[in-house]
């Protein structure tokens, strides 16, 4: 299925990933058993489950559920797609905003689509520049068009939280194909959000 959301958790994995959160809290020195820690091992299973849900989903079928012939051919862009995604180093959170373009070359697809490709690679373990990339592909193989334009600025809460402990270094990633190899649409592609 294209799209699919958890409505219902596998059990073999909950039950599995319950049984490790529980004794990830005894490890840590947490009393398992207290009544406010009870349900935790469960709802940060459920939690894993959603936050990297995107392996079961399909992105090119998402976009080709949504695939219109249209002659438009200048560009289209997405600003400001909000995304979380996990670091696959410490499995901590990274977030930011996404901005996603394309020349059409034929086809369009559905706005909202280009934003939940976004999320389909973002729920994964991931590291910013493969996030990019992948998300340009995927348009680019279903759409075929003239050009994809993918830039992805984001906090990394690994290098806030702990490690460097830096609080305000943004990670700007880009990936552009077909027509945005060109200086000047780049630049307007840039230009236009606001960059
Ligand atoms: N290129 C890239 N690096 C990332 C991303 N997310 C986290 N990292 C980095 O992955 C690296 C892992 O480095 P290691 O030295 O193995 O891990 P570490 O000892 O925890 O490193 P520090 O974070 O420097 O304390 C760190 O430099 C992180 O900042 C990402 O999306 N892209
Ligand atoms: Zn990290």
């Amino acid at each position: 299925m294209a799209y699919k959301k958890i409505e219902s958790y596998d059990e073999k994995v909950t039950n599995g990933l319950i049984k490790n959160y529980h004794e990830c809290l005894q490890l840590i020195g947490e009393d398992a058993e207290r009544e406010g820690l009870l349900k935790t091992p469960e709802r940060l299973a459920k939690a894993m489950q959603f936050l990297t849900e995107g392996y079961q989903q399909d992105a090119k079928a998402i976009l080709q559920g949504a695939k219109f012939t249209e002659a438009y051919s200048e560009m289209v862009i997405v600003k400001d797609i909000e995304l979380y995604s996990l670091c696959e180093h410490h499995m901590l959170p990274f977030f930011g905003k996404a901005h996603v373009a394309y020349i059409p070359n034929g086809y369009i697809t559905g706005l909202s689509k280009l934003a939940r490709v976004v999320d389909v690679f973002a729920r994964r373990l991931q590291v910013q520049e493969r996030l990019t990339h992948q998300i340009l592909d995927a348009i680019q193989e279903t759409l075929q068009p003239q050009g994809v334009a993918v830039v992805i600025e984001a906090q990394h809460l690994c290098m806030m939280m702990r490690g460097v402990q830096k609080q305000n270094s943004v990670t700007t990633t880009s990936a552009f194909s077909g027509q945005f190899g060109d200086g000047t649409t780049r630049a307007e592609f840039m230009r236009l959000i606001g960059k």
